[in-house]
């Protein structure tokens, strides 16, 4: 079943319109989102998340009409979302931060120390619950992020560029963690990595200007770069790139 269902999708920012009428579904497993800069990647995550309505065009998420005012409450109380830069005030621990989540997004007060600690025990970061956020290392945070973001129990999780500035090997922790928490939730992964894209995800949407420039799974979207990989061989060239991404240079740049 589609987590997410947008037809003729229309946003704006002012009186700028960033996405042209975007038809798409999300269902479950990890699905990446790619996409040069500017090319209106967190302005669908947001549109997604309900921080902006709808300019036009039909958005279901979960279930739920996300045009509607009055319904969209529930679709933010049923979706993680992990920013692209997430702001905390400088005392907080990794456990109020979470508890906190938890609070917003209505998790009853008797099951709110439980929740954060199972979150927090899901990203692994139990031994350093009671740390200053601005005492952990970068992939930390972004594990306390995402403990943050999960604590609810969401059917739908999306995350903004979450391994920008990590280190190989917290890039490898990050993409185990998503991978164990698709079996029980679906995820949106924005990300300009392809290595990301091409390890834990299924399928794939390529947004370029806007618009959906692919739609479908990674191996597909590799093979569309098979055809140039080979070509590039034959004429002797050095061969730079991995088949996703000269698939997804292909698709950014036949429009
Ligand atoms: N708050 C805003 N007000 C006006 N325009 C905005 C705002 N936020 C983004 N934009 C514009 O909307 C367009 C799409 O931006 P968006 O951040 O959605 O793209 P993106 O694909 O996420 O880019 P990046 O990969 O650089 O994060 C850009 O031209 C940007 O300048």
């Amino acid at each position: 079943m589609a987590v997410v269902e947008a037809r003729e999708l229309e946003q704006r920012r002012g009186t700028r319109k960033i996405l042209h009428g975007v038809s798409f579904s999300v269902g479950a497993g990890v699905t990446g989102l790619l996409g040069p800069n500017g090319a209106g990647k967190t302005t669908l995550l947001e549109t997604l998340t309900t921080l902006l309505p709808p300019s036009s065009g039909s958005l279901v998420v979960l279930g739920v009409d996300a045009g509607e005012r009055r319904t969209r409450q529930e679709i933010r109380r049923r979706t993680g979302f992990l920013p692209q830069n997430f702001g905390y005030p400088s005392n907080f621990r990794v456990i109020d931060l979470v508890e906190y989540a938890a609070w917003s997004k209505g998790v009853p007060r008797g099951r709110i120390s439980e929740l954060a600690h199972e979150a927090i025990r899901d990203v692994d970061l139990a031994e350093v619950e009671k740390r200053p956020l601005r005492a952990l290392s970068g992939g930390m945070l972004r594990r306390a992020g995402i403990a943050s973001a999960i604590v609810h129990r969401p059917p739908l999780l999306i995350l903004d560029e979450p391994t920008v500035g990590l280190d190989p090997q917290q890039r490898t922790q990050f993409r185990e963690l998503v991978l164990s928490l698709s079996a029980r939730t679906s995820v949106l992964l924005s990300t300009h990595l392809t290595e990301d894209i091409s390890v834990v995800c299924e399928s794939v949407l390529v947004l370029n200007e806007g618009r959906i420039a692919f739609d479908g799974s990674v191996r597909r979207l590799s093979e569309l770069g098979h055809g140039e990989a080979a070509q590039a061989a034959a004429h002797g060239d050095r061969v730079t790139q991995t088949a996703l991404e000269r698939g997804y240079d292909k698709v950014v740049t036949s429009v």
